[in-house]
């Protein structure tokens, strides 16, 4: 039968069928990994899988084949530098839970999730948390950036958890659909899940009974099914999501306000630094493109290498 993976710790995995069943289960032989991708774990939060029972244990099944996935999003992997691990596959959108202050998130930190979502295709929402404690300058902050990332396209909202504050809102983005959460630690993505599902208490769910050694799981996704429809996809320790497989050349891609420019730079593998008759920098010059993101546009261009062909 059909089951989709909510929580992954290494060996075992937590899977959930259509119906609502749930079973511990562990892959069945080595399987073959997905070829476009050398990945040091088979399977991630979300795939869908074909599960198989195991006789005389109800609770136990085995995983003998691996969905296509839609989509995946990759971080690097602690064990080698080429090497990736899928944080979660299969997602309709994602939510980047950002703070104006106490800790404050960077426009470099939300400009680079943003690339790497666009190159896996996932539509991002920014929520902005902490409203409650917001002045006047952390206001016209909000309000600045509010401005230039809708003006790209992105939804943005700001929110409070601690107070309860537009959760609604929060509710109605996430129905019905598939979002991966993510943020700074300290941002509140544990308040705003426990707003979201009361009664869970996160804390102690992270910890997991039954492999006796769940203490330290807090850095695997973890899916939950939200009470209104739809499901949530935690990533708590993963700080920040590979820009991987991008090309210098592509990068300006991702940033989506720049794309209307891109056919009318002179030289068609522009990277809109230096070149002459470049459209990008004309229109930053002009006002049409925001400067702050034509900085993290350059500073995440030298971070990527150029890879040999
Ligand atoms: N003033 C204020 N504080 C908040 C709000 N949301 C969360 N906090 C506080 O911010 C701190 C961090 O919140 P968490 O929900 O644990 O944040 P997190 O993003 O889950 O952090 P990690 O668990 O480290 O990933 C806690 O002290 C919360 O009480 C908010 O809307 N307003
Ligand atoms: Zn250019």
């Amino acid at each position: 039968m059909q089951a989709t993976i909510y929580k992954s710790t290494g060996s075992w995995y937590v899977v959930k069928t259509a119906t609502g069943e749930t079973f511990q289960a562990r892959m069945k032989g080595i399987f073959k990994k997905n070829e476009d991708i050398t990945s040091t774990n088979p399977v991630a939060v979300g795939d869908l899988v074909e599960i198989e029972p195991e006789e005389g244990d109800a609770a136990n099944a085995m995983i003998t084949a691996i969905g296509d996935r839609r989509n995946y999003i990759v971080r690097s992997s602690p064990h080698g530098r080429n090497k990736k691990h899928i944080v979660a596959a299969n997602m309709d959108q994602a939510v980047l839970i950002c703070t104006l202050k106490e800790p404050r998130t960077s426009q470099g930190f939300i400009d680079r999730f943003l690339v790497t979502a666009a190159a896996y295709h996932i539509p991002v929402i920014l929520i902005f948390n902490k409203k409650d404690i917001y002045r006047e300058k952390e206001m016209e902050k909000y309000e600045e950036l509010e401005e230039l990332y809708t003006g790209i396209g992105y939804q943005v909202m700001l929110i409070s958890a601690k107070e309860e504050d537009g959760i609604e809102e929060v509710k109605a983005v996430l129905k019905d659909k598939t979002t991966l959460m993510s943020g700074h630690s300290g941002v509140g993505k544990s308040s705003l899940i426990n707003d979201l599902m009361p009664g869970l208490d996160l804390r102690t769910t992270a910890v997991s009974g039954w492999s006796g050694k769940g203490l330290h799981t807090t850095t695997s996704a973890e899916m939950y099914d939200l009470p209104g429809g739809g499901r949530l996809i935690d990533t708590p320790g993963v700080r920040e999501f590979g820009i991987v497989d991008i090309a210098k050349t592509e990068l300006s891609h991702y940033f989506l306000e720049m794309q209307p420019y891109l056919d009318e730079c002179q030289f068609n593998n522009c990277m809109h630094i230096n070149e002459p008759g470049c459209a990008v920098k004309a229109a930053v010059e002009a006002g049409d493109i925001s400067i702050d993101r034509y900085v993290s546009y350059a500073t995440i261009l030298e971070t990527i290498e150029e890879k040999e062909y």
